[in-house]
């Protein structure tokens, strides 16, 4: 997969790609990352990228010339047409469905805002789709943007080794997480739960199952709602609740 970032700071987005299953899908060719910087296509010795906003207040607007040159030589540099994407506040939220989906796209450029935001004009001529990854004020889309090239990445095949899909699997359900423990047994904070060091890992199985049903409906119903238990997990979820005298 080709993945283009288009903003003024393109280095960052590329240098937070550079860690663990990231980097090493980029080793494995599996992620190919190119930074644009609108800057490079301004004009005037100032290279102008940004201005005032019309009708007046506080905040300069992206411009819409360098970026849609920037925008063209991208373009230009690869016969596959990228689908585009604005990370935006104004964008649909993202979610490990969408995930899926701008995974399984050959290439992918990600716009990045900054000051107030992009000329209205660029967007509608040349944005595909607006992504938000939250609702909170940030101080560009490049973090934004550095979190969809995570979540894609991961799901490049080959990206992950097989613990990593293993546990990618069960994220896939839509599920929170189990609890998580180590070495030592015994500690002051506390001692590793039995089931986990009994070697039976049908009951290994079924507390990591319950838990993580237990988790959701406790702490993300949200992730629960319209969705119809089976019938084993929805007696999970009944038992934990009145382990818990919920
Ligand atoms: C949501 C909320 C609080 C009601 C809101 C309402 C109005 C503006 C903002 C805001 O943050 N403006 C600044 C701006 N943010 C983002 O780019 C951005 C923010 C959040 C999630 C994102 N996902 O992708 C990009 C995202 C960066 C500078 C260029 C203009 C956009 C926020």
């Amino acid at each position: 997969m080709r993945i283009d970032i288009v903003s003024l700071f393109p280095e960052f987005v590329e240098q937070c790609a550079g860690f663990g299953v990231t980097g090493r899908a980029r080793e494995r060719g599996l992620l190919d990352l190119h930074g644009w910087n609108p800057r490079d296509w301004a004009e005037g010795n100032y290279r102008k990228v940004d201005d005032r906003t019309f009708g007046g207040g506080p905040g300069m607007v992206m411009l819409v010339e360098p970026l849609r040159r920037c925008l063209a030589a991208l373009r230009q540099a690869d016969p596959l047409p990228p689908r585009v994407v604005y990370l935006s506040p104004q964008g649909r939220p993202l979610d490990q469905a969408r995930v899926r989906e701008l995974a399984a796209l050959p290439r992918l450029a990600l716009l990045c805002g900054r000051y107030e935001g992009v000329d209205e004009r660029l967007v509608q001529a040349e944005v595909d789709e607006e992504i938000s990854i939250g609702d909170y004020v940030l101080s560009g889309g490049e973090l934004a943007a550095a979190v969809v090239v995570d979540a894609v990445a991961r799901l490049q095949e080959g990206a992950l080794n097989d613990a990593g899909s293993a546990s990618q699997d069960s994220f896939e359900d839509g599920l929170l997480d189990c609890p998580h423990y180590s070495h030592p047994v015994e500690h002051a904070y506390g001692t590793v739960p039995e089931v986990l060091r009994s070697g039976n890992h049908a009951a290994i199985a079924r507390w990591r199952r319950q838990q993580a049903l237990g988790r959701t409906w406790q702490r993300r119903p949200d992730l629960l709602a319209g969705r119809v238990l089976s019938k084993a997990d929805q007696a999970l979820l009944d038992e934990w609740r009145r382990e818990q005298g919920r």
